[in-house]
């Protein structure tokens, strides 16, 4: 249903659009693409990829925002960069674009500005007018839940063990608060030492990171040898024992594991691993959208840019668009 060329009579460079935005936001936040991309994951593993995670709360229009999901709460960001890039769109392309297909142009952006490889997006996905925080809570992937539960997660929106180690490489850059991975150091499940697959070195590094009692929202790097680009360096350290997360290192280490021989395929060929990144990431974008005549186009304009159109006071609208903050936060119909 979701067409490579969907803009191209409406809003042809839509895609350079988007690009150019987070390249301007990498200048001063060399995270940003790593925070986009899993926006993108983050939305499409809750009713699909219809933008559902970006709506706030919203009593009149009964929202419960995904944002403060446990999954999400104090930990994604980005949203000031969504808005700047909806910002851009809109004021070349009035009302045509989606939220939805928005953050799957900036997933592909910032992986290919990261160094990583550059596909066509699908478009046409459309915004919903719900959301569903319950859904996050449960159907989003925990670090510390266990292989065989995440892969059951993954299998219900319909991606299957590759796309699991394959998307999992999108932990290549970005990072982590030490809440998430500090069970790992000191007191694995109770065992009173850290996590046997942890190697020793980088053991010490991340307690230096993440001591017993330092600050819980402190950072560590999801990829300690190239932290901020797109490679398949991720797969290496999982066979080094240098996988961050519990559920980064259990690819790896978990006995007779499918993943396995897949980190190892990845890690020993990086064009392989793009590849099925790339068809990973087309599977994903193509979890249920909202297409046709469903959902809507969001976009919160005001009442008097409305009046404006009216009078055809077409650049004053647009100007006004531009200064509009909250475009992909709120329902509109
Ligand atoms: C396989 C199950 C997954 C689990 C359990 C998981 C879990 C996590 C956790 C716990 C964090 C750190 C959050 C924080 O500290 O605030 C994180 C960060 C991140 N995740 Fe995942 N993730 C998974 C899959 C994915 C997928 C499929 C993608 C994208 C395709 C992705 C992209 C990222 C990125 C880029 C970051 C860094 C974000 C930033 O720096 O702002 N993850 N993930
Ligand atoms: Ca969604
Ligand atoms: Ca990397």
């Amino acid at each position: 249903q979701l067409s490579a060329n969907f803009y191209s009579t409406t809003c042809s460079n839509v895609s350079s659009i988007v690009q150019n935005v987070i390249q301007q936001a990498l200048q001063s936040d060399s995270r940003i693409g790593a925070s986009l991309i899993r926006l993108h994951f983050h939305d499409c593993f809750v009713n699909g990829c219809d933008a559902s995670l970006l709506l706030d709360n919203n009593a009149t229009a009964n929202i419960v925002s995904e944002k403060d999901a446990a999954p999400n709460a104090n930990s994604v960001r980005g949203f000031d960069v969504v808005d700047n890039i909806k910002s851009a769109v809109e004021s070349s392309c009035p009302g045509v674009v989606s939220c939805a297909d928005i953050l799957a142009l900036a997933a592909e952006a910032s992986v290919s500005l990261a160094g990583g490889p550059s596909w066509n997006v699908s478009l046409g996905r459309r915004d919903s007018r719900t959301a569903n925080q319950g859904g996050a809570n449960t159907s989003i992937p925990s670090p510390v839940e266990g292989l065989s539960n995440i892969t059951a997660k993954f299998s219900a929106v319909g991606l299957n063990v590759t796309d699991l180690v394959a998307l999992s490489g999108a932990h290549t850059f970005g990072r982590a608060q030490c809440r998430v991975f500090s069970a790992r150091l000191n007191n694995f499940n109770g065992t009173g030492n850290p996590d046997p697959t942890l190697n020793t070195t980088y053991l010490a590094n991340l307690r230096q990171i993440c001591p017993q009692n330092g600050s819980a929202t402190a950072l560590a790097n999801l990829d300690p040898t190239t932290s901020d680009s797109f490679d398949n360096n991720y797969f290496a350290n999982l066979q080094s024992n240098q996988g961050l997360l519990q559920s980064d290192q259990e690819l790896f280490s978990t006995p007779g594991a499918a993943t396995v021989s897949i980190v190892n395929t990845f890690s020993s060929n990086q064009n392989t691993f793009f590849q099925s990144f790339v068809q990973s990431m087309i599977n994903m974008g193509n979890i249920s959208p909202l297409t046709g005549t469903n959902g809507e186009i969001r976009l919160k304009e005001s009442i008097e840019a409305k009046v404006l159109t009216k009078w055809f006071f077409f650049f004053l609208k647009q100007r006004l668009v531009g200064q509009i903050s909250k475009f992909c936060y709120e329902r509109i119909s």
